[in-house]
């Protein structure tokens, strides 16, 4: 018999499989239990619906072992997100009641139960589905009956193992499960035998539990006073958000200096450009220079979000060394715009800021147009800086699907 092989291998299967059913209902706390090194919880931090991700296991080596990769990316402070991100892994056991694991829409226990002792077994029960009661709770282990496709194996799959469970002995113990605690629950899996093997069964068996009632948010109070912490926290990592005011004031002004920079740049170069054509044509013909502030960026820009300028009350100028670009085109930008409520709010934002220099009805900002080195490499480590934040959250978005597609 050819061996089983699995394309992608059996745990990306199922850490996709947790992976869709979080798009599926998009739960907003969802905590993985028996979380190991973390990889789950660190696929799971791209799902954007979810606001607080949580990782509980009994072994602390193995939970600190990789733990900071759940730490924000240099991007993420960069390009800070919307929605709030809050993720906390706890030294535990599932056996054991915690109010830290209350007040959670969706728990994965991905390979875990197989693990358990029975005495062990029966207080994970009433704890996930007893004490902390998530409208959702997904349960993976091996299904034994495939185990005679997978040539070598003798006795189970990891010596860890207290047990390996045929299909009908996973599905009477969760459907018991259901009725003690008002769930329901539906049997699917991930891994195929070969054709001709369906009646054996997904090498890895899955239980998809579904509250039947609406959870009372009184009892999640109760319990909290109730029980006494017994979970060590091992790591709590706040991202940067939006909604935090201090960081919306930074990502604002950081992109009014971009898009300020990007102005000021192609100005001067266009006045380069035309100062340069026009001294031969000056040559040849004896004509004067022109002011830079009759340059029309739509002919010199190479960068589309310059070009779309429209003439008017808008238009950045130039008065002898200095530029002004008024507010309401900083505003135009949608970025920008997105950030800011209002125009208002734009200008309140700027002049609370020494970073950038307003005119004195701080309707304008005002740059030098004569580059101060120093100056002028601060402010492009500031536009690469948002620049590679774009490009390595792009990255991160590509490298996340390759892993999940692979
Ligand atoms: C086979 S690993 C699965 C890891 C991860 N869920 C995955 O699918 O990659 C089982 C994990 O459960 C953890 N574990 C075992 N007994 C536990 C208990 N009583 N409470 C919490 N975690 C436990 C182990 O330390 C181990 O990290
Ligand atoms: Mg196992």
């Amino acid at each position: 018999m050819d061996p089983v092989t699995f394309s992608p291998p059996l745990y990306k299967q199922r850490y996709q499989f947790v992976i869709d059913l979080v798009k599926k209902y998009k739960p907003k706390k969802v905590v993985d239990l028996g979380c190991a090194d973390c990889t789950l919880l660190w696929k799971l931090k791209f799902q954007t619906c979810i606001e607080v991700l949580a990782g509980v296991d009994i072994n602390r080596a193995v939970i600190t072992d990789k733990m900071y990769r759940l730490s924000p990316l240099p991007c993420e402070y960069l390009q800070p997100s919307e929605r709030p991100l809050t993720i906390k892994l706890y030294q535990g056991s599932v056996a054991e009641k915690d109010p830290c694991t209350l007040g959670f829409d969706l728990a994965s226990c991905i390979e875990l139960i197989e693990h358990l002792e029975t005495p062990v077994l029966e207080k994970f029960s009433e704890m996930v589905f007893g004490y902390m009661t998530p409208a959702i709770v997904i349960i993976s282990t091996p299904n034994a009956e495939f185990n005679r496709l997978l040539p070598g194996l003798n006795g189970f799959r990891h010596k860890d193992h207290k047990f390996e469970w045929t299909k009908e002995e996973f599905q009477n113990w969760a459907q018991d499960v259901c009725s003690s605690y008002n769930y329901t629950v539906e049997f699917t899996g991930v891994g195929k035998g070969p054709p001709g093997t369906e009646d054996v069964g997904f090498c890895t068996q899955c239980g998809v539990f579904t509250r039947s009632y609406q959870s009372e948010g009184s009892l999640t109070a109760d319990s909290c006073r109730d029980t006494e912490h017994s979970y060590k926290p091992i790591y709590n990592v706040v991202y940067p958000n939006l909604c935090d005011g201090t960081i919306l004031r930074n990502t604002v002004i950081s992109e009014v200096i971009y898009w300020a920079e990007s102005i000021r740049k192609n100005m001067v170069e266009c006045a380069q450009e035309d100062e340069t054509v026009d001294n031969h044509s000056y040559q040849a013909s004896s004509k004067s220079v022109p002011s830079v502030s009759n340059i029309s960026q739509e002919t010199c820009s190479t960068e589309e979000h310059v070009l779309t300028d429209t003439r008017g009350d808008n238009e950045a100028y130039k008065e002898g060394n200095t530029i002004f670009i008024p507010l309401a085109k900083l505003f135009s930008f949608s970025k920008v715009q997105k950030l800011c409520s209002s125009l208002d709010h734009l200008k309140a934002i700027l002049s609370e800021t020494s970073q950038v220099e307003l005119n004195s009805d701080a309707t304008a900002m005002i740059l030098s147009a004569v580059e101060d080195i120093e100056e002028h490499a601060e402010a492009c480590w500031d536009t690469s800086c948002l620049e590679l934040g774009v490009a390595l959250a792009e990255c991160e978005e590509d490298w996340d699907e390759e892993l999940c597609d692979s």
